[in-house]
């Protein structure tokens, strides 16, 4: 079953085009990561989905139910942590997880789920003397209430610290494994990487890749950086790596060369190098990292 299917979705605000043509499955069980640069259109997205604006035109169906027609339906079964949750300053965090098991009519236990997310110390605080990533805590232990079925974050990590951003990986998971959905929005790629099993791109408002980690790293190729010291580096030994097939960007620095290629041509530079004179040191060699393939999406180079 689907979890989240958006249908051909625009929505337009006069003449800004938040999201557009926008379609997307959200399987039952998996643990979605939405990323995208500012303005692309996460916040939006999410917000059609639990029905707090409509969309211009498409649909959306939520664990099966009409967003617009259903929405309490689906309110019931989902869980959301909504970007910059913010507290009610004079209720303490125990008021607040009581106020939300009686919204949802739910029989949670407000200690167990303060304490799940480590804030049970504060738990007769008032909640307007919480740090950022207390209050982010707070907010994540009210959307866990009456154990969802869909657990929406928005940018859950902001404010955690990195004791913090593991613990929320870890929770993402515990409710995976109980069976929950999850789909969250991030500019942090770390966080999707540790715990995604596919995710979505958006650019512009539309949707510019949606795979898996290993998928979209294939399709935006082997690329590997390629750093070579030296004790010696002839020019020419330096335009002969250029003129190499599979070759991308060489920059030197001093002794120093960085070369961007095609995975199986690495050996071919270090060859070239000692042919042609250089002396080499030492190499090491990087993989394209999760930035740069969230780079390599936004900016418009590479389509799905
Ligand atoms: N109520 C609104 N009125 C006018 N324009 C809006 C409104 N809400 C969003 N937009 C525009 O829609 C686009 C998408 O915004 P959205 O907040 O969905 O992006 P986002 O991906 O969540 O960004 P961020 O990562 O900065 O939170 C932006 O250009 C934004 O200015």
């Amino acid at each position: 079953m689907t979890a989240i299917r958006l249908d051909g979705v625009t929505k337009r605000y006069g003449d800004v085009t938040a999201v557009n043509d926008l379609s997307l499955d959200v399987k039952e069980g998996e643990v979605f990561g939405f990323l995208g640069p500012n303005g692309a259109g996460k916040s939006t997205t999410i917000d059609l989905v639990l029905d707090f604006i409509r969309p211009t035109s498409g649909t959306v169906t939520v664990l099966g139910h009409d967003a617009q027609a259903e929405s309490i339906e689906i309110r019931n079964r989902t869980g959301v942590l909504p970007e910059g949750f913010s507290v009610y300053d004079r209720l303490t965090g125990m008021q607040h997880l009581e106020f939300a098991i009686e919204a949802k009519d739910a029989d949670d236990d407000p200690a167990e789920l303060l304490d799940r997310v480590d804030i049970l110390d504060a738990a007769d605080r008032k909640a307007g003397g919480y740090s950022k990533g207390m209050a982010q805590r707070l907010g994540l232990a009210m959307a866990l209430v009456g154990t969802p079925d869909l657990l929406i974050l928005d940018e859950p990590s902001s404010g955690l610290d990195p004791t913090g951003a593991r613990e929320m990986r870890e929770i993402i998971r515990e409710e995976q494994e109980r069976g929950a959905t999850v789909f969250f929005s991030s500019h942090i790629l770390g966080q999707v990487e540790a715990v995604c099993d596919r995710v979505g791109i958006l650019r512009d408002g539309e949707l510019v890749a949606e795979d898996s980690i290993e998928g979209l790293r294939a399709n935006v190729g082997d690329g590997t950086t390629l750093r070579v010291e030296t004790t010696s580096l002839p020019s020419a030994a330096v335009q002969q790596v250029r003129d190499i097939d599979g070759v991308g960007g060489v920059e030197r620095d001093g002794e120093t060369l960085t070369v961007d290629c095609d995975r199986n041509v690495k050996t071919t530079v270090i060859t070239t190098l000692e042919n042609a004179g250089a002396t080499v040191a030492d190499f090491d060699t990087e993989e394209a990292s999760l930035e740069d393939l969230f780079v390599a999406y936004t900016r418009g180079g590479v389509t799905a």
